[in-house]
């Protein structure tokens, strides 16, 4: 890339938000090569602290998020929150929004050489911090994420659909993929920690034991299973060719809200979802018309095809007797 050229051009970006989304760019390039020299280059996966949701915090987490920090200094943010840090940080004394971010999403995976990623959210600012995170997720301006994937892609909203920029290795600049992405309807795909089954809750024990039942159950049809342990990447694919993803709440300590961050997850998944004609709610509501208690509070996550989603929602809505029947005497909608 020419010094002349930008790291993403388009008309597209609205003018007063392109210098954050540039500067998320050109970082999102420099966590890119770091994570391409895999082992060769400095280590990012061994644990070096923790952080204020109990995490264990990886190198690259801390590194990505300090590059990050260091370079929304120089535009209009004011408030920096970041899942790495406990507080929101004041970059930039004048900044007009309110940034919130998860530096580095899929943590797990930084080792083992699967996609990761950077997930953000962007709001008008406030005065102070908490006014200015702690609000409905439908006020936000902007929410998107980049995958440091095979290929590294930038999606993101801004309230008039979902887009895609493609990261092209020749120019060094973002180019456009897609102007406005559309969840598939149809998929039979669904993404969810198995390994927590017995520590779900009965409706989301009954609409998975239903996809596993297959044609012989209720749903008369078979469905495949995807579990990436990176939100990014499952977000990535359910845009690309739909489905549904479920982090429910769940019986053990500390996931009564389920694992996901409302603030710098949640919000601007559900954000890009929406926009792409999907659905995000909380296994009833929509995650958008609701706000965070606190900076690191959690909520519980299923976003996908509207009417995967909107299947979840009736499937808790049903009397508990139904609820606990053997599958095929539900009185969901067929279909
Ligand atoms: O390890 P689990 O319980 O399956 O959770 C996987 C989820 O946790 C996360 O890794 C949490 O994000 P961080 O890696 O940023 O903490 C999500 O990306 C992913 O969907
Ligand atoms: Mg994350
Ligand atoms: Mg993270």
């Amino acid at each position: 890339m020419t010094s002349k050229t930008k790291v993403i051009q388009s008309d597209l970006i609205p003018a007063n938000l392109a210098p954050i989304i540039e500067a998320l760019c050109l970082v999102s390039k420099d966590v890119a090569k770091i994570i391409a020299k895999g082992s060769l280059g400095q280590s990012l996966a061994h644990q070096v602290g923790e952080n204020s949701d109990g995490d264990g915090q990886k190198a690259l987490d801390v590194i990505a998020d300090d590059m990050f920090a260091a370079a929304l200094k120089e535009t209009s943010v004011r408030w920096y929150a970041s899942e790495e840090q406990e507080d929101a940080i004041l970059l930039n004394e004048a900044g007009k929004y309110a940034l919130a971010i998860d530096p580095l999403d899929g943590s797990s995976n930084i080792d083992v050489n699967v996609s990761i990623g950077t997930i953000f959210s962007i709001y008008e600012t406030k005065e102070g911090a908490e006014e200015s995170f702690l609000r409905p997720a439908k006020e936000q301006l902007a929410g998107g994420y980049i995958v440091y994937g095979p290929a590294t892609a930038l999606v993101v909203t801004f309230g008039n659909g979902t887009m895609q920029f493609v990261l092209d290795p020749d120019t060094g600049a973002y180019a456009l993929a897609e102007k406005a992405m559309e969840i598939p309807q149809t998929s039979k795909e669904f993404a969810i920690n198995a390994s927590n089954y017995r520590h779900w809750t009965k409706p989301v024990r009954a609409y998975i034991d239903d996809c596993l039942a297959g044609v012989e159950g209720p749903r008369e049809k078979n469905f495949n299973m995807r579990w990436v342990g990176s939100l990014v990447a499952e977000t990535h694919r359910i845009l690309t060719r739909g489905g549904i993803f479920l982090y429910p709440r769940d019986g053990r300590k500390g996931y009564e809200n389920g694992r996901l961050r409302m603030v710098y997850e949640c919000a601007p998944i559900a954000f890009v979802i929406e926009q792409a004609k999907g659905r995000a709610t909380d296994g009833s509501d929509p995650i958008m018309n609701q706000a965070a208690e606190t900076l690191h509070g959690r909520a519980p996550l299923v976003f996908g095809s509207a009417e995967k989603v909107d299947r979840v929602a009736a499937y808790h809505d049903l009397p508990e007797e139904e609820v606990s029947a053997l599958f095929g005497q539900r009185g969901l909608f067929r279909g």
